[in-house]
C-alpha cells in the first residue's frame, strides 16, 4: 500500500477501547513526538512496546493520526515501562499500588517471576497464593493471545478474524490451524473455504491434501444450501469440485467415500440419480416429514354445535364464508395438521380469525408465529391477538456471531405449551426453521399452517409449503374465491391474474395500478428519481423514507439494487457537510440514510427516548427487513445511531455495519412477507431465470395501495408467461410420502 509506514513507541495512554471488536485509540510515545493511533489492537496496554505499520491519516474532527494496518507488541524490559504496564490496569487484580512493590522487589524480573513462579510473587506483602495464580493466569492467557495474533498475521489473516479465531481456538489456535486449517471455514463465521484454502495454501497445504478436498466438498454442498437447495446431484458436485479444486475424479470419489464413513455427507438415489446432502440437511427433512407423521395422526371430533358457531359468527360480522372457508375452519377444528393456502385477499386471515375464535371457546390455548418481525406485526394487526416471531416463539438462547446455528430453549425435552399452533406466511420458512419448530411441537398440539403457496420460496434452503402441499399427504384447504376485488383493487385483481398467467391490463385505466414506459436503463433510472422524489410523494401522500418502496428482481446491474441504492441516495439524500459518513465496503453510510437490518439480531438494544430525552422503553431484537434512518453518525465513539419504527433507536458499532444495507431499493426476494404503501418495480431486462411470474406476483402483492411499474411492457408480459420456477433441490416432498405411506403399511400389516 502507498504511504505505508513503520513506527514504534511506547503506549502512553489509552484513550478509548472497544473489547468486542477491538477497536482500539491509544496514544503512542515515539522517539520525537507523540501520536494517536487507531485500529483493531488487541490487547495493547499502557506501557508496552509497539511496532506498528499503517499509513498518517488525517481525520477532519481529531486531526492528524496513524491508522493501524497490523502491528506487534512487545512486553516491556526496562524497569520503568515495567511499572507503567503493571500499573495500567492490563493484569487484573494489580493496580498502582501492588504495580510499585512488585517491581520494587523483582525489577527487570518481574515478568518472569508472575509468569513462572507465582509462589514467589505471593510473597509480596497484599498479594494471596490464590491471587498470584491468577495473576498468572491471566498473563499467560495475554501472551497466548499476543502469540497467536502475530502467528494468524504471517498468514495473511486481519486483525477481526485472528481475534474471532483465538476466541474460538483459545490456547489451541496454532494446533488447529497448524492440523487443519479448513476447520477454520467450517468454525468460525465469515470465513469460507476461499479463505480458509487462501491460508493453508500460504501455509504450504498440499493441493491435494485430502484435508483440502473434503473441505472443498463440504464447501460446495454449503453453498448450495445458501442458494436454496436441500442436496446436490453426485455428478453436478463431482464437476464443480474438479473445477474449484483442479482435482481428479479418483480423489473426490475417494475424499466422498471417506465423509459419508465419517457421517459428514450422505448419497442417496432419487428417480435413478445419485444425490448427495451434508448429514445434517438430510436429517433436517427426515426430521420434518416424520414429525408432520406423528402430527398428524391425531384426529378430533367435530364440537356438535360448530354449525351454529359459525352461523353466528357469520350473523356478527355480516360476513357469509364461502364453502371453501367454511371448509377450512372445521378442518382446522378436527385436524392434527392443516394447511391453509390462498392468494391475497381470498379470505386467509377471516377465515384463521373465526378458527381461533371457536378453538378458544372450547378452551384450547391459541398459540400465533410468523417467520419475520414484519409479518408478526401484520399477524397481530389482523388477529387482534399477540403474534411473535418463530426465533421469538422458540425463545432463541444462543446467537453468537461465531455459532452459526441458533439454538433454542424450546425443542423436544422443553416443548410450546399450547394446544394450537397457527402459523402464518409459511412460504417464508425455510426447512432448518421448520424443523426447529417442529421439535418444539409435541404430537397432540394441533398445527394450522397458512401462506400463499405462489410466492416465491423461502430465503433458505428448502421449498417447505409447496413440498408439504404436493406431497398430498397432510391436510390442505386451498381458499379460491377473491373477495377483495370487487370493492377495492386492481392490484389484488392483477396479483391473481399474474398467478393465473394471464396478461394484465397496462392502459392505467384503474387508479391504483400503474405503468410507465421506459426502454433504456437512463429512462427507468431517472422516472424512478422524479417519481420518488416528488411525484409519488405528492400523489400518494408518503414519502421514499415511509411508504414508498422501490423493489427490484436483481442486486446486480444498472438496475440492481446495489446502484439503484447508490443512486436513490445521491438524489434523496446526497453528501452535505452537516451529514457524517461512514464507508463500509463498497457502501456509504450517511445520516438521514434510509437502512435496513438485513438479519435477525435478538442481541441488539434499543431504546425509545421520549422529547426530554428521557428513556420511556426499551429492549433486545432488531429483525431482518425492519428499516430505518440514520440519525447519527459518530466518528468518536465508532457508532452509528438508527432509529426504526415506533422510534426504536438501535446503536452500531462500525463493525456492525454488516448488518445494515441501504433501503431506497430491495430486492424482491427480501420484500417477502412486508406490505407497503406503494411498490415501485423497474422491469427491464435480466437472467431469465429471474423474469419470472411469481417474482412479479410476490412483487405486486407487497403493495398495499399503488403499484407503479417502469420499463417494458414486454418484459411485463415475459415474467408472466414464464411460469418457470428456480429448481431447487430438495426431497421434502418424496420423505412425506414415504414416511406415511411406509407407516400407512405397518398399520395394515398389524
Ligand atoms: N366470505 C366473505 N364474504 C365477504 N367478504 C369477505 C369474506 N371473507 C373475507 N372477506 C373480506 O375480504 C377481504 C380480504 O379478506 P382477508 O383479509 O381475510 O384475506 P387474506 O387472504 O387474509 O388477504 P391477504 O393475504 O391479502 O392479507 C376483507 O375485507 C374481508 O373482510
Amino acid at each position: 500500500m502507498e504511504n505505508q509506514e513503520v513506527i514504534e513507541g511506547i503506549v502512553e495512554e489509552i484513550i478509548y477501547r472497544n473489547d468486542n471488536n477491538g477497536y482500539c485509540v491509544c496514544v503512542v510515545a515515539l522517539e520525537d513526538d507523540d501520536v494517536t493511533c487507531v485500529g483493531t489492537m488487541v490487547g495493547v496496554s499502557e506501557g508496552e512496546q509497539l511496532r506498528a505499520v499503517g499509513t498518517y491519516v488525517k481525520h477532519h474532527t481529531y486531526g492528524h493520526q496513524f491508522q493501524i494496518e497490523s502491528y506487534q507488541s512487545f512486553i516491556p524490559k526496562d524497569r520503568h515501562a515495567v511499572l507503567r504496564y503493571l500499573s495500567s490496569g492490563a493484569i487484573k487484580g494489580i493496580g498502582p499500588g501492588l504495580a510499585k512493590r512488585i517491581v520494587k522487589k523483582f525489577g527487570d524480573d518481574a515478568f518472569r517471576i508472575i509468569e513462572e513462579e507465582p509462589e514467589t510473587l505471593a510473597t509480596v506483602k497484599g498479594i494471596s497464593e490464590k491471587k498470584a495464580q491468577e495473576v498468572a493466569m491471566v498473563f499467560y492467557e495475554q501472551r497466548e493471545m499476543r502469540k497467536n495474533i502475530i502467528f494468524l498475521q504471517e498468514y495473511g489473516i486481519s486483525l477481526t478474524y485472528a481475534i474471532k479465531i483465538h476466541n474460538r481456538y483459545k490456547e489451541r489456535t496454532m494446533d488447529v490451524i497448524s492440523n487443519n486449517p479448513y476447520k477454520l471455514a467450517e468454525d468460525i463465521f465469515g470465513i469460507g473455504f476461499k479463505m480458509a484454502d487462501d491460508i493453508a495454501l500460504n501455509m504450504g497445504v498440499d493441493k491435494f491434501s485430502i484435508h483440502r478436498i473434503k473441505a472443498g466438498l463440504m464447501f460446495i454442498l454449503n453453498r448450495a444450501t445458501t442458494e436454496g437447495h436441500v442436496y446436490v446431484p453426485r455428478d453436478e458436485l463431482i464437476e464443480k469440485a474438479e473445477a474449484m479444486l483442479d482435482a481428479a475424479y479418483e480423489l473426490l470419489d475417494q475424499a466422498l467415500l471417506e465423509m459419508q464413513i465419517e457421517k459428514s455427507v450422505i448419497s442417496k438415489i432419487v428417480d435413478e440419480e445419485v444425490i448427495t446432502y451434508s448429514m445434517t440437511y438430510y436429517h433436517v427433512e427426515l426430521n420434518v416429514a416424520r414429525k408432520l407423521y406423528d402430527l398428524s395422526g391425531y384426529d378430533y371430533d367435530l364440537p356438535e354445535d360448530t354449525e351454529k358457531e359459525i352461523e353466528a359468527i357469520e350473523k356478527d360480522s355480516d360476513i357469509y364464508f364461502d364453502a371453501y372457508q367454511r371448509e377450512a375452519i372445521k378442518e382446522g377444528l378436527t385436524n392434527g395438521v392443516l394447511i391453509v393456502t390462498g392468494g391475497p385477499g381470498t379470505g386467509k386471515t377471516t377465515t384463521i380469525n373465526s378458527m381461533i375464535d371457536l378453538l378458544e371457546k372450547q378452551g384450547l390455548d391459541v398459540l400465533l408465529a410468523a417467520p419475520t418481525g414484519r409479518a408478526a406485526k401484520r399477524m397481530t394487526e389482523a388477529t387482534g391477538r399477540q403474534a411473535q416471531t418463530i426465533h421469538r416463539l422458540l425463545e432463541i438462547s444462543f446467537m453468537k456471531e461465531d455459532d452459526r446455528n441458533n439454538r433454542f430453549e424450546k425443542n423436544e425435552d422443553n416443548p410450546l405449551e399450547c394446544d394450537v399452533l397457527i402459523v402464518d406466511e409459511v412460504s417464508m420458512v425455510d426447512v432448518v426453521l421448520m424443523n426447529s419448530l417442529l421439535k418444539a411441537v409435541i404430537p397432540g398440539t394441533r398445527l394450522i399452517l397458512v401462506g400463499d403457496k405462489d410466492q416465491l420460496p423461502s430465503v433458505g434452503p428448502g421449498n417447505v409449503l409447496k413440498d408439504m402441499i404436493e406431497s398430498d399427504r397432510i391436510k390442505v384447504v386451498k381458499l379460491e374465491k377473491v373477495f377483495r376485488q370487487a370493492r377495492e383493487s386492481a392490484i389484488v385483481m392483477n396479483a391473481h391474474l399474474i398467478n393465473k398467467g394471464e396478461h394484465v391490463d397496462l392502459t392505467n385505466r384503474k387508479s391504483d395500478f400503474f405503468y410507465i414506459k421506459r426502454a433504456t436503463t437512463g429512462g427507468i433510472l431517472d422516472e424512478i428519481k422524479t417519481l420518488i422524489k416528488t411525484r409519488l410523494p405528492k400523489f400518494a401522500k408518503c414519502s421514499a423514507y415511509e411508504g414508498i418502496q422501490v423493489l427490484a428482481p436483481m442486486r446486480k446491474g444498472i438496475l440492481g439494487i446495489e446502484n439503484l441504492n447508490k443512486e436513490l441516495q445521491a438524489t434523496l439524500n446526497p453528501p452535505h457537510k452537516d451529514k457524517n459518513e461512514r464507508e463500509f465496503r463498497s457502501m456509504i453510510f450517511r445520516e438521514g440514510d434510509k437502512v435496513m437490518q438485513i438479519k435477525n439480531n435478538y442481541n441488539l438494544a434499543w431504546q425509545i427516548k421520549n422529547s426530554y430525552q428521557y428513556t420511556i422503553d426499551e429492549g433486545l431484537g432488531v429483525f431482518n427487513g425492519d428499516i430505518g434512518k440514520i440519525i447519527e453518525i459518530n466518528a468518536y465513539s465508532n457508532k452509528v445511531k438508527v432509529q426504526f419504527e415506533d422510534n426504536k433507536v438501535v446503536q452500531y458499532e462500525y463493525a456492525g455495519l454488516e448488518e445494515l444495507e441501504l433501503a431506497y431499493a430491495v430486492t424482491i426476494h427480501k420484500s417477502q412477507g412486508s406490505e407497503y404503501p406503494v411498490v415501485v418495480i423497474p422491469l427491464l431486462t435480466g437472467p431469465s431465470m429471474l423474469l419470472i411470474r411469481n417474482l412479479l406476483y410476490t412483487a405486486v402483492t407487497r403493495a398495499k395501495k399503488y403499484v407503479v411499474i417502469v420499463g417494458l411492457d414486454s418484459t411485463i408480459y415475459q415474467m408472466i408467461d414464464n411460469d418457470k420456477e428456480i429448481e431447487r433441490y430438495t426431497t421434502l416432498k418424496l420423505r412425506i410420502q414415504e414416511i406415511f405411506d411406509t407407516m400407512a403399511e405397518v398399520q395394515v400389516i398389524e
